[in-house]
């Protein structure tokens, strides 16, 4: 058992950094992705006990590592060219698919949406739908015998509202807005707003309804970088789902130290 370890979790759009210590999540950081230049730098600073203090919070990299081994880290990546970046560090360990003890799984599904229906299967229970509202949005159900049902990707809301900007001659690049949108806008940013939120609360709201016809008392699970905004939204347009979903950021992270942790 590692009884220090550390956690990385790669996505489409950013590092998620986990520190555990005693099979317990001490510390959950993200960052932006790294340039192979910077962690070469952060592999060799490393290797000389350095923990650099832009990358790894404050006590981690006052405490740096024990001088006699690196520590270990774990990777669960969706990146291919980000994950070769860490091959040189000589304590990495990969997960894939076959570190779980799921079942149904098939072979290109995403290691981000194994582990985190994984651990909150393990950390809720089972059945278990996860909504991982990250680059992507990903739908991914587990039943009461740790077997994937499947589930779905459609483009995340940052994605969706960068893609209209980006492929359009007159759709400016807007941000979420803090609140629900207007939906009958009479305004281009707020109609945009409007496209995107109202058209997502309604798609989750009929993945989750369609879920809990198949297993009414399961836990339904959100996680990534944009769940907290989206369950603002649900309290206003669907309260009484908003009060069904349960927003943990860690699910990933749960999924590792169950794999990982003894
Ligand atoms: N500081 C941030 N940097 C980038 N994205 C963020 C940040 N805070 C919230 N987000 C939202 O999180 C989404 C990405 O989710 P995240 O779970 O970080 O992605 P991934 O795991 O795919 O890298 C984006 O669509 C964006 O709207
Ligand atoms: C669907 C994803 C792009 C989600 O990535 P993320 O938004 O978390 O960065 C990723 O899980 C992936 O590349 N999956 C492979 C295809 C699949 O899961 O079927
Ligand atoms: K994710």
């Amino acid at each position: 058992m590692a009884n220090s370890f550390l956690g990385l979790v790669i996505g489409n759009s950013r590092l998620h950094w986990a520190w555990f210590v005693d099979n317990t999540l001490k510390k959950a950081w993200d960052t932006n992705h790294l340039t192979p230049a910077a962690v070469a730098q952060l592999i060799k600073d490393w290797r000389s006990n350095v923990m650099s203090a832009e990358i790894f919070p404050s006590q981690l990299a006052a405490q740096g590592s024990d001088p006699s081994k690196l520590l270990p880290l774990y990777i669960a990546s969706v990146v291919p060219a980000q994950t070769a970046l860490w091959q040189n560090y000589s304590d990495t360990t990969i997960l894939t698919l076959e570190d779980l003890p799921l079942s149904g799984l098939y072979p290109t599904l995403g290691i981000d949406r194994a582990l985190a229906v994984f651990g909150a299967g393990h950390r809720y229970s089972y059945p278990v739908l996860v909504i991982d509202a990250g680059t992507a949005l990903t739908f991914t159900g587990a039943n009461q015998n740790l077997q994937l049902i499947g589930g779905a990707i459609l483009p995340g809301l940052g994605l969706q509202l960068q893609s209209l900007a980006q492929k359009t001659g007159a759709l400016p690049a807007i941000e979420l807005p803090a609140q629900l949108p207007k939906r009958w806008s009479l305004e281009t940013s707020e109609a945009i707003a409007s496209g995107v939120v109202y058209t997502v609360l309604a798609s989750i709201r009929d993945f989750i309804e369609d879920w809990q016809r198949e297993f009414p008392n399961s836990p339904i699970a959100m996680t990534g970088g944009d769940s907290e905004q989206l369950v603002t939204y649900f309290q206003s347009q669907f309260p009484a789902i908003a009060a069904q979903i349960i927003v943990d950021p860690y699910l990933i992270f749960w999924g590792i130290l169950s794999v990982v942790g003894s």
